[in-house]
């Protein structure tokens, strides 16, 4: 690729990662303009930069565009090619990582170099690296997955987030796979109100997702209609999965010791399957996933075989450990209502005794989730503690108080490693602890400092 006689050497959105050669993506962003750094930018060396027309380029070639992200991306998809053969995107509110590394082991066990990108980071068959955000800037992005297909991957599947994707971060490699698990409330700070978050969602089937591709779409939540009545308008292939689904229709669930058994209708036949994951919400993940394996030529013999051997998700209803007295720990990652109340649904069929619910809510977040949780928290679990999850720049003790104000009865305790003790102590033989907020984590954000904190690790200390 060349700009004004000169050869691309790489792409860049911050001022400061410019080499010579570099292509600068210069975009307004929330906290910064990125127009405020071009001619910096020039000086490091940048030979073209693309900006809204209104911004001021002197000394190398402007690439002028509206929607300056959505340009960037696609020249630098073009710069950063080739990427792995069939790759899919899930979007909703809960669910993301969680469909995508499930779908990494189907596609794994099915005999396919096979990578997921988002929250916990990049995972392959052999390796797992972190990325820091759910879905990462868009050069990040681009770069992992052409090194992915370098590495032989051809099937991967990423997270797309409600902000990559207002924000164009994960744009540019073709998709063939979209799919949608739910959307309830998060992230409203950024969004506003519900219709934005899920129209900045809908960009991955209203443009994302290649037109010979495949929607495939949880079909029980109360959004699926409007997110179904989206994939027809573009005429792109469906799978629908749920009690309500065509493609993968649930028939029943029944939750045993260690999982469930699930009756599926597919294609006409009707099958039983053992699922060794626990919950409703794991259910409806694996099932999707499934959809997005059938999606990309996947056999659904094979793949129900598949399915009976998944293994869990870090820290999504991971049992951490037994309490000395024999109550079993869980470690789950629900940070939203709709999550806390999957969670604890997930576990009340497996306890005879009385649930035990620690949480907390994130600083810099959606504040208006917060006495949601705590409601949710209180109407569901017999014992609740609010406590800290990443305060970040606010006052741990204020986000407690905005979470109290809907968890009428909850004990109240900052320090986190206190409230997974004190739950882990007051908890029985036939009672369950779920310490919910945090899933694989493993720090505790306070005022732009990472503390180390792992609740698994944290929970195992505590019942020693
Ligand atoms: C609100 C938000 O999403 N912000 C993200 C966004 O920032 P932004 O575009 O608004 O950038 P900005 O900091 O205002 O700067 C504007 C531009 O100037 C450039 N700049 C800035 C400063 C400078 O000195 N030089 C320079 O060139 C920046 O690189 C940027 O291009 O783009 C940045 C790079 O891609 C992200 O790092 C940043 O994530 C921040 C850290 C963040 O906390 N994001 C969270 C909310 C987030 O994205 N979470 C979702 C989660 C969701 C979920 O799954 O629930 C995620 O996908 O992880
Ligand atoms: N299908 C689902 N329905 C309702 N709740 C769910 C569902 N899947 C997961 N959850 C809840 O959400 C939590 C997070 O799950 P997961 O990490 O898979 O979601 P995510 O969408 O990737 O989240 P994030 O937005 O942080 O990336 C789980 O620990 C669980 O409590
Ligand atoms: N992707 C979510 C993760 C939240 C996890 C929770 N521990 C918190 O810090 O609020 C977010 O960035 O809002
Ligand atoms: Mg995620």
């Amino acid at each position: 690729m060349v700009f004004a006689d000169r050869i691309v050497t790489g792409f860049a959105i911050d001022h400061r990662k410019i080499a010579p050669g570099t292509v600068f993506g210069a975009f307004e962003g929330t906290a910064f303009n990125g127009e405020d750094f071009i001619d910096e930018a020039i000086a490091a060396g940048a030979i073209a930069v693309v900006a809204r027309p209104e911004a001021a380029v002197r000394g190398a070639v402007h690439i002028a565009e509206a929607n300056p992200r959505q340009a960037f991306a696609r020249l630098a998809a073009q710069f950063f090619q080739p990427f792995p053969a069939h790759v899919a995107a899930v979007t909703g509110t809960n669910g993301k990582t969680s469909t995508a590394e499930l779908t990494r082991q189907l596609w794994r066990m099915a005999g396919h170099n096979a990578a997921s990108i988002g929250t916990l980071g990049i995972t392959t068959a052999s390796d797992q690296a972190k990325t820091g955000l759910t879905t990462p800037d868009i050069v990040t992005f681009l770069a992992n997955m052409s090194g992915l297909a370098r590495e032989g991957i051809s099937h991967a599947i990423f997270e797309a987030s409600s902000h990559g994707l207002s924000q164009y971060r994960s744009e540019g490699v073709p998709v063939s796979v979209a799919a949608f698990t739910n959307l309830s409330r998060d992230h409203l700070d950024y969004h506003g109100t519900m219709e934005a978050y899920f129209e900045a969602k809908m960009r991955l089937f209203d443009e994302v997702v290649d037109e010979s591709g495949c929607a495939v779409i949880w079909a029980d939540d109360v959004w699926s209609d409007q997110v179904i009545a989206r994939a027809r308008k573009r005429e792109i292939r469906l799978i629908t999965v749920g009690e309500k689904g065509k493609g993968i229709q649930l028939l029943s669930r029944q939750p045993t010791q260690l999982g469930q058994t699930l009756e599926l209708r597919i294609q006409g036949d009707v099958h039983k399957l053992k699922l060794p994951l626990i919950g409703a919400y794991q259910a409806a993940n694996a099932l999707v996933a499934a959809g997005v394996v059938m999606a990309s030529g996947g056999d659904v013999e094979s793949l129900l075989s598949h399915l009976a051997r998944l293994q869990p998700v870090r820290g999504r209803l991971e049992r951490a450990v037994i309490t000395k007295s024999g109550a079993p720990v869980y470690v789950d990652y629900a940070h939203t209502p709709d999550g806390l109340r999957a969670a604890i649904a997930a576990l009340r069929p497996h306890t005879k005794g009385k649930l035990i619910t620690v949480f907390g809510a994130g600083g810099d977040r959606d504040t208006g989730k917060r006495p949601e949780m705590g409601a949710v928290a209180v109407a569901d679990s017999d014992i609740v503690i609010v406590t800290d999850d990443n305060p970040r720049s606010e006052d741990p003790s204020l986000i407690r108080a905005d979470v109290m104000a809907g968890a009428k009865g909850a004990y109240e305790i900052g320090d986190r490693r206190y409230a997974i003790a004190f739950a882990i102590e007051h908890a029985e033989p036939d009672d369950i602890v779920l310490i919910a907020g945090k899933g694989h984590e493993q720090g505790q954000i306070i005022m732009g400092r990472v503390l180390p904190f792992d609740d698994v690790e944290v929970a195992r200390e505590c019942a020693a």
